[in-house]
């Protein structure tokens, strides 16, 4: 079990990311942080992979502290999806899920890279389990869409068999069916291996469609915490309203940005003429 105790997080600029939070998240099942852009959904994240410490609180994973100190525990029991997806374009599509076991192998065996059947058995289950086809297996993972690159990341977030899976904007660069089917296999790979998904989402549609359970965060706070089905219409409308907030306040800071030089320039009158 992941637990959020009492968690806040302040750069060291004074910006407050994350304010007491307190979530208890179940062994499996596939949870969804939304919340527009700035609420705090990749601090929260980044603390459980200890990328970030919190500035106060504490997290746990099955009753471990989730600190510096225990980075090789963090290591073997979390793994992450990144948007960036981070796969080795001139590899295999198996060699890169394989890769997945790196954090847990030995010494020689992330230096010569050898992988024992049972590892590649494993490595085509997990490419089975998210829908790519055998005859993908050799190819360059440079050679596959986006969709399906995006496939291969989550089989090879999988390998080690971790406790907790980390989806930081999964579905951010496909199209609507592609999201969906890659949201699908995220959640059928996470069902299948047991393990908890922590997956940050902007779009609500995709939240109510696919989380166990929902985490809405406003400006590092909590907003809404429950299944999809007790996300009511109030409640989303409330959601949608702080999106529409956020994007208008950006929109008005980049166009005073445009309208408000920092050094106006004067125009001598010879170069106006020229
Ligand atoms: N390293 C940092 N230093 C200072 N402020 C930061 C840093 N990282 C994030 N922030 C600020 O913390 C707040 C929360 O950022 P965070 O990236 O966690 O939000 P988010 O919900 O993941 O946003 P997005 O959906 O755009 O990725 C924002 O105001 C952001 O500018």
């Amino acid at each position: 079990m992941l637990i959020f105790d009492n968690v806040s997080r302040i750069y060291s600029d004074g910006t407050q990311a994350v304010k007491e939070v307190s979530i208890r998240l179940e062994k499996s099942g596939f949870c969804v942080l939304l919340g527009p852009s700035g609420a705090g959904k990749s601090t929260l994240m980044n603390m459980v992979n200890g990328l970030v410490e919190p500035s106060s609180g504490k997290i746990y994973l099955d009753g471990q502290p989730l600190e510096k100190k225990n980075l090789k525990m963090i290591q073997r029991s979390v793994s992450m999806i990144h948007q960036q997806l981070y796969l080795v374009p001139r590899l295999s599509v198996l060699s890169n899920v394989l890769t997945g076991v790196l954090p847990q192998a030995g010494f020689w065996l992330s230096m010569i890279k050898y992988f024992p059947v049972k590892d590649q058995q494993r490595a085509c289950e997990l490419l089975s389990e998210v829908g790519l086809e055998e005859k993908h297996l050799v190819r360059r993972a440079s050679e596959l869409s986006g969709g399906q690159q995006q496939r291969v990341a989550i089989a090879r977030a999988f390998m080690a068999s971790p406790k907790v899976v980390l989806a930081d904007e999964p579905v951010a660069s496909l199209d609507p069916a592609m999201s969906r089917s890659v949201l699908n296999s995220l959640k059928t790979a996470a069902q299948i291996n047991g393990a908890a998904v922590l997956c940050t989402l902007h779009q609500m549609d995709y939240a109510l469609e696919f989380a166990d359970r929902i985490i809405a965060l406003r400006d590092g706070e909590v907003f809404f915490d429950g299944p999809p089905s007790e996300m009511t219409a109030d409640v989303q409308k409330r959601l949608y309203a702080i999106e529409r907030e956020n994007l208008d306040k950006q929109h008005s800071q980049s166009s005073e940005t445009i309208k408000e030089p920092a050094q106006p320039r004067i125009v001598k009158m010879k170069e106006a003429s020229a």
